[in-house]
């Protein structure tokens, strides 16, 4: 990704890498999951997500954010490249939003109640420097039945007390009917997994 968006090179080299990049993904042939199939090496939710992108590893989108308990919280630790660019020099607004959604995501299942953003609220207070480490922090502040608040926030990790971006979010934890609807892969749903072979 950072190759593609960074290079300068004249048009002729572009074409002839694109030919390239055809051939090696003629080479990706087999079986393809299919849309709503979960990857065999993820641990759904709250775990490994080999293709997420902003914490898979396996995924050219990601950053990608490696995450790991810190307190009462979560704390997600990544750099933005020039491919998450928004003003020139800084992180895409959007990408800031993708980082705490999915850490907020993260801080639910962490706390026991896995949920989807239902609402998200971002304020961005300075802009987000690229090529430096990040360090983004998510809590659960409180549930209410099936409703979780969050608190998220992104500062560089050389200045953490100064939060660049800060959000609140609420999510809700879907029921079993509705979970067992929008996730029909799900390990021990009826249809689930073993419907894809062995594994
Ligand atoms: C073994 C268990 C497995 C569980 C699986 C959990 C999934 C975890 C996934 C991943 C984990 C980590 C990865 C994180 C990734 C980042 C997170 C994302 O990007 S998620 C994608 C973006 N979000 C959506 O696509 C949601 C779209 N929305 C929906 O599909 C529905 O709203 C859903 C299923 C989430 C809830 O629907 P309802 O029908 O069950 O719930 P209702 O009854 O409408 O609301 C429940 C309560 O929430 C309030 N509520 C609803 N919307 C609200 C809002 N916008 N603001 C405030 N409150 C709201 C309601 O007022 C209600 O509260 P009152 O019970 O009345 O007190």
């Amino acid at each position: 990704m950072d190759a593609t968006v960074r290079t300068a090179t004249p048009t002729d080299v572009l074409h002839r890498v694109t030919d390239g990049v055809r051939r090696l993904t003629g080479q990706l042939t087999g079986r393809r999951r299919a849309r709503a199939e979960i990857p065999a090496v993820d641990e759904f939710p709250g775990g490994v997500r080999m293709y997420s992108p902003v914490t898979g590893a396996g995924s050219p989108l990601s950053p990608p954010m490696r995450v790991t308990p810190d307190g009462d919280g979560v704390v997600g630790r990544c750099t933005l490249g020039i491919a998450h660019e928004g003003p020139p020099g800084y992180g895409h607004g959007g990408m800031s939003a993708m980082l705490l959604d999915e850490l907020m995501g993260w801080a639910c299942a962490a706390a026991g109640s896995p949920g989807m953003t239902v609402s998200l609220q971002v304020r961005y207070h300075r802009p987000v420097p690229l090529e430096t480490p990040l360090r983004v922090f998510a809590r659960v502040t409180g549930t209410e039945g099936r409703k979780i608040s969050v608190d998220g926030s992104i500062s560089t990790e050389e200045d953490p007390s100064v939060a660049v971006v800060t959000a609140e979010g609420v999510f809700v934890s879907p029921d079993p009917d509705r979970t067992r609807a929008l996730f029909p892969d799900l390990q021990g749903t009826p249809g689930g997994r073993q419907a894809h072979g062995s594994r």
